[in-house]
């Protein structure tokens, strides 16, 4: 699998998760936006970051590229695609998945490690955990909070397509363990298939021992 690791100007993500992937044996290459996916390419990732400087809104400006068309059609055509942070900016700007991800409720940046309870197992990003399962991953973001009409969240919940809650240790899903306000806790959810999804926290940031754990390292597997 080669996986294109979609460079925006502002991404900082991009190279961490080369290197995530080529810990579990994916090939993976940075593939600057103007440039197109390759022909090659078998999976994408739009990494984190400030793409834009998160001028307007983050990720509203990336989502304009044109490269987001090929990053579509790769998604229709069944092509695993993972959105990280701002790449979960990313996504849902360009409606590849749902909702919005609007300024964290504490109106501040917001780096530190979360639980997350995994809701879905049955998903190539999930697949390696158990439902119910309580990770730990690091957040890093100001515009984290997921927002989506009442409506559209339930018939998310009800379609299975939550990844993951913020939840405490022990996998309550409570508001003290809700770091930026997000709508259900909901911090990662799939598109309108399985193969794309986007979630706030960092895999690729999880993915060695000598950097906090590898719990993120499942996330990525969905490529592998
Ligand atoms: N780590 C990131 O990708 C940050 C995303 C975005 N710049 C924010 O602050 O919300």
């Amino acid at each position: 699998m080669t996986v294109s690791v979609v460079q925006f100007g502002g991404s900082n993500c991009d190279r961490d998760a080369v290197r995530a992937l080529d810990r579990i044996g994916v090939d993976a290459e940075r593939v600057w936006h103007e440039d197109g996916l390759p022909a090659d390419t078998e999976g994408v990732v739009l990494p984190g970051g400030f793409s834009y400087g998160d001028y307007l809104r983050a990720g509203a400006m990336a989502a304009h590229s044109p490269i987001m068309n090929e990053v579509r059609e790769a998604a229709e055509a069944g092509i695993p695609v993972l959105g990280v942070c701002n790449g979960a900016q990313i996504g849902s700007e360009s409606r590849l998945t749902p909702g919005a991800f609007t300024t964290n409720a504490s109106a501040r940046f917001q780096c530190e490690h979360v639980h997350l309870r995994v809701e879905n197992a049955d998903t190539p990003w999930t697949a390696a955990y158990e439902a119910g399962e309580v990770v730990s991953l690091p957040i890093a973001h100001g515009e984290g909070r997921f927002e989506i009409e009442d409506e559209r969240y339930e018939a998310l919940v009800d379609d299975d397509r939550v990844l993951f809650r913020y939840c405490d240790a022990d996998g309550d899903v409570t508001d003290a363990a809700n770091p930026n306000g997000s709508t259900g806790n909901v911090a990662g959810v799939l598109g309108e298939s399985k193969n794309v999804a986007v979630l706030m926290p960092h895999p690729e940031r999880a993915s060695l021992e000598e950097l906090g754990g590898v719990d993120g390292q499942g996330v990525l597997e969905g490529f592998a």
